[in-house]
């Protein structure tokens, strides 16, 4: 599923109309039909629509939509929200085949009485939609204010009035909506917080653009979702050996931090890599290894009190490696920072780096510009803040921009943590991962989702689609334990490594 900005989706349309040649009054009745049979699908006891349109083309799917679903047996009002000779184009062609119908409508800029509470009635938000600019102006802002106090199900078409499509501030006012039905392809804001909740529940109905608009569009964004990972998946071979699987080396921890290490070895175990080696001070040793029976180990020299020591001379086991992946609980210290260095300067395999493994890259910069291999990293917004030198505020009101900026700077690849985690390639490509679960926000879920990535990478089938997947399964991970009763106030980094398994076993099954 692509992901557009307001100007991709107005090119799109343009492309559709005016180079192909269909209708806009077609595309419109295509879009409000689709929209109109998944609102009846979802409020199966409904029986009464009333509709707020706005003078473009988002009321004009309102239309559309009111028209369809009177002819599917429910009560139909439109309030349009302009005087009726406001509308032209397909808006105007479809406001005046509704009012041909004998359907009810009421025009001007004035707000409904209030309704009494009545079982079946859906409100639908049809006021504005890819065309916002701003502030609400009113009628809106009083629309929209009155539409966030009724208790019936408040259903927007596109995007809730007020919210933007792209990567803005969401202004004063914006139509809270129970769900969503987007027409063909979600906007920038469908992923970005705090619009996305205005969203409610997201459902993205196809409308019929044609291929050759899609194919003509530059575009390089897109959601990475259970049909994609299911896709690329690879399927484990029966002759295949641990070798085949991958050979990863680990580098984390500390005396005191050996929960990181074991969380990010066993959730890469679980998530399918042949062969792995954590590498952690001395200390920690045996605290990993008792959690962890399937790694071999590599023990680091380590300072006093058990942090890693001066690793300049260690001679790590490169050479059999098939990737590396370096950071967690490793500390902010000197020895961190050699590491670094010499992770991005001697590693010739795909490199993931995390937590303290990032830390210290606004110093490496020149080692990350030279760098031949590819290098993965993982911030959280946090740590993206501290590799911008931007708030974690700023980053996440522009997650497409800011990411794509990096990545394509560094030639790396860039996974931005949060909800909807968004993974960019050197190229720029962006996937955004649709699975994850708010019950993820702990200490932990970033180990975890550390040593997923190392096995996943190394499995393919390309590294893009290995990290992709690695970022999906450790979300859906979450979202089963939650949904077969995990509380999400119990859930754990341990609860999300036992059930990865579960959830690889629901993509593999979708393979079938
Ligand atoms: N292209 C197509 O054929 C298809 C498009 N489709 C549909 O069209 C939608 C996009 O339609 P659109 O471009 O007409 O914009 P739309 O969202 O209706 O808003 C425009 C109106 O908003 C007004 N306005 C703006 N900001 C405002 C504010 N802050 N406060 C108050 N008013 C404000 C602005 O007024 P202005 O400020 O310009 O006077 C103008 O009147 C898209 O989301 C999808 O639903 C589908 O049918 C498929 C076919
Ligand atoms: N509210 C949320 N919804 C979905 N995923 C989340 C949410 N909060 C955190 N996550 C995910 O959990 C992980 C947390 O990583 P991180 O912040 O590095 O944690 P830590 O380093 O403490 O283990 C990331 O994969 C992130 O995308
Ligand atoms: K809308």
């Amino acid at each position: 599923m692509q992901v557009v900005t307001s100007k991709e989706m107005q090119q799109l349309d343009q492309y559709t109309i005016e180079t192909l040649g269909m209708k806009e009054e077609l595309l419109m009745e295509n879009a409000g039909r689709a929209a109109a049979g998944d609102i009846y699908d979802m409020y199966p006891e409904a029986h009464t629509a009333v509709i707020f349109a706005g003078k473009g083309n988002n009321g004009g799917d309102g239309f559309v939509i009111g028209r369809t679903l009177s002819s599917l047996g429910w009560n139909v009002y439109v309030y349009l929200l302009a005087e009726e000779d406001a509308l032209s184009g397909g808006a105007l062609y479809h406001k005046d085949l509704y009012r041909a119908c004998g359907l009810p409508l009421t025009a001007g800029t004035g707000v409904p009485e209030p309704e009494s509470p009545e079982e079946g009635i859906i409100y639908i938000d049809a006021m504005l939609g890819t065309g916002i600019h701003g502030e609400l102006k009113e009628p809106f802002y009083s629309a929209a204010k009155w539409l966030n106090s009724v208790t019936a199900p408040v259903v927007a078409v596109d995007i809730p009035t007020g919210v933007p499509a792209n990567e803005e501030e969401l202004p004063g006012m914006a139509v809270n909506a129970d769900a969503t039905v987007i027409l063909e392809a979600p906007t920038l804001s469908t992923y970005l917080y705090p619009a996305s909740h205005y969203y409610g529940e997201i459902r993205i109905v196809p409308i019929g653009v044609p291929r050759a608009s899609w194919n003509a569009l530059d575009q390089k964004r897109q959601t990475w979702d259970l049909t994609d990972a299911a896709k690329s998946l690879p399927e484990r071979t029966q002759e295949s050996h641990k070798g085949d699987n991958g050979k990863g080396l680990l580098i984390a921890g500390a005396y005191n931090m050996p929960g990181a290490p074991a969380i990010a070895s066993n959730a890469c175990l679980h998530a399918g890599i042949g062969l792995l080696t954590t590498s952690v001070p001395a200390s920690a040793l045996s605290a990993v290894a008792s959690h962890v029976l399937e790694a071999t180990y590599f023990p680091l020299p380590e300072t006093e009190d058990g942090q890693v020591a001066d690793l300049q001379e260690t001679p790590f086991p490169w050479d059999g490696m098939d990737g590396v992946a370096a950071g967690s609980g490793l500390g902010r210290t000197e020895s961190t920072r050699v590491l670094t260095k010499r992770l991005l300067t001697e590693t010739q395999t795909p490199l993931v780096l995390d937590a303290d493994g990032l830390y210290f890259l606004p110093e490496l910069e020149a080692e990350m510009a030279n760098r031949e291999h590819p290098l993965i990293l993982t911030p959280h917004p946090g740590e993206m803040g501290r590799l911008t030198g931007l708030s974690p505020k700023e980053i996440n009101a522009e997650r497409f921009t800011v990411s794509r900026e990096y990545a394509r700077k560094f030639s790396c690849y860039l996974v931005l943590k949060g909800p909807n985690t968004i993974i960019t390639t050197p190229e720029g490509r962006q996937y955004v991962s649709t699975s994850g679960s708010s019950a993820l926000a702990k200490g932990g879920s970033g180990d975890a989702l550390t040593g997923i990535v190392l096995a996943m990478m190394l499995q393919g089938p390309t590294l893009e689609e290995g990290v992709c997947n690695a970022v999906y399964a450790h979300g859906l991970a979450a979202e089963i334990a939650i949904r077969e009763g995990i509380s999400d106030y119990s859930f754990t980094a341990s609860n999300l490594i036992d059930y990865l398994p579960k959830a690889l076993a629901f993509i593999q099954a979708q393979k079938k």
